[in-house]
């Protein structure tokens, strides 16, 4: 069977400066993505025109901030993270190479190829949160398979892991011994015995 190489990771945005450029339809998806998984992201959008569901969107939101005009080069400048999320094919390949040549991780929305990350469909409840990723293959098979975790998880787990942060806290004890205790109290979660 075909794998999925990805490597997933859960970045702290509030600690990174993203830039999305191009404030469309797509636009507005992303950063609403980004906004919802963590609402003190720093994100600067620059697009010669904004969908009036991202301006609604940013006018709630003091860390995003829009900057209407074109791209240039110097918009990658101090930013970690870009998403080119343009209608137009040849500037998001533009915007890739100029991340490229700064070293910044990017996002090309139309051309998979061109991605360094993709964002994932999330699952959240609470504490918890779960990416999945189709490997492109169909993004919206991921919005229906979070739509089905979402509900599958119950509610109770935030109190779960709410006392195994206080239990694994008071643990004493070498890292093995630790590891082994958290083991036995958790074994019920999945039904084992070990
Ligand atoms: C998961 C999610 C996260 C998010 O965006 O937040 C996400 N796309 C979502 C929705 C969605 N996107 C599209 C549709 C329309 C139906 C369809 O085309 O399938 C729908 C469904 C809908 O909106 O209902 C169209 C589309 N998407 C991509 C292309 C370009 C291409 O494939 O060439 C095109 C065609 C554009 C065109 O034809 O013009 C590309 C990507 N989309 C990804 C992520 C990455 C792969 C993730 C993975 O590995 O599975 C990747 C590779 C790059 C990236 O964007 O990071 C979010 C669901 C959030 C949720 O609700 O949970
Ligand atoms: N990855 C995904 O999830 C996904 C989903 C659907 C579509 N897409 C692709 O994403 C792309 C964007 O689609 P859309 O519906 O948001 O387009 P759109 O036409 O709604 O928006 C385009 C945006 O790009 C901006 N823009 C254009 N030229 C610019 C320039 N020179 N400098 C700065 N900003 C500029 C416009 O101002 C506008 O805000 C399309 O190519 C589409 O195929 C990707």
């Amino acid at each position: 069977m075909e794998q999925n190489h990805l490597f997933p990771v859960f970045f702290k945005l509030e600690q990174l400066q993203v830039l999305v450029v191009g404030g469309g339809n797509v636009g507005h998806e992303k950063v609403n993505a980004i906004l919802q998984n963590c609402p003190a992201a720093r994100v600067t959008v620059v697009a010669t025109w904004f969908a009036p569901e991202l301006e609604a969107l940013a006018a709630g939101f003091p860390n995003v901030t829009l900057v209407q005009k074109e791209f240039s080069c110097g918009d990658i400048f101090g930013k970690d993270l870009v998403i080119a999320a343009t209608a137009d094919k040849q500037l998001n390949s533009c915007i890739w190479e100029k991340a490229k040549a700064g070293k910044v991780l990017i996002n090309v929305a139309d051309t998979p190829a061109l991605c360094d990350f993709y964002l994932g469909s999330v699952v959240q409840k609470g504490s918890l949160k779960i990416a999945i990723s189709t490997n492109g293959k169909s993004p919206t098979v991921a919005k229906r398979l979070r739509e089905v975790l979402q509900d599958a998880i119950p509610d109770t787990l935030e109190a779960v892991l709410h006392n195994l942060s206080a239990i694994r806290d008071r643990l004493k004890g070498d890292f093995a011994d630790k590891v082994k205790k958290l083991n036995e109290l958790t074994s019920v979660l999945v039904g084992k015995g070990d």
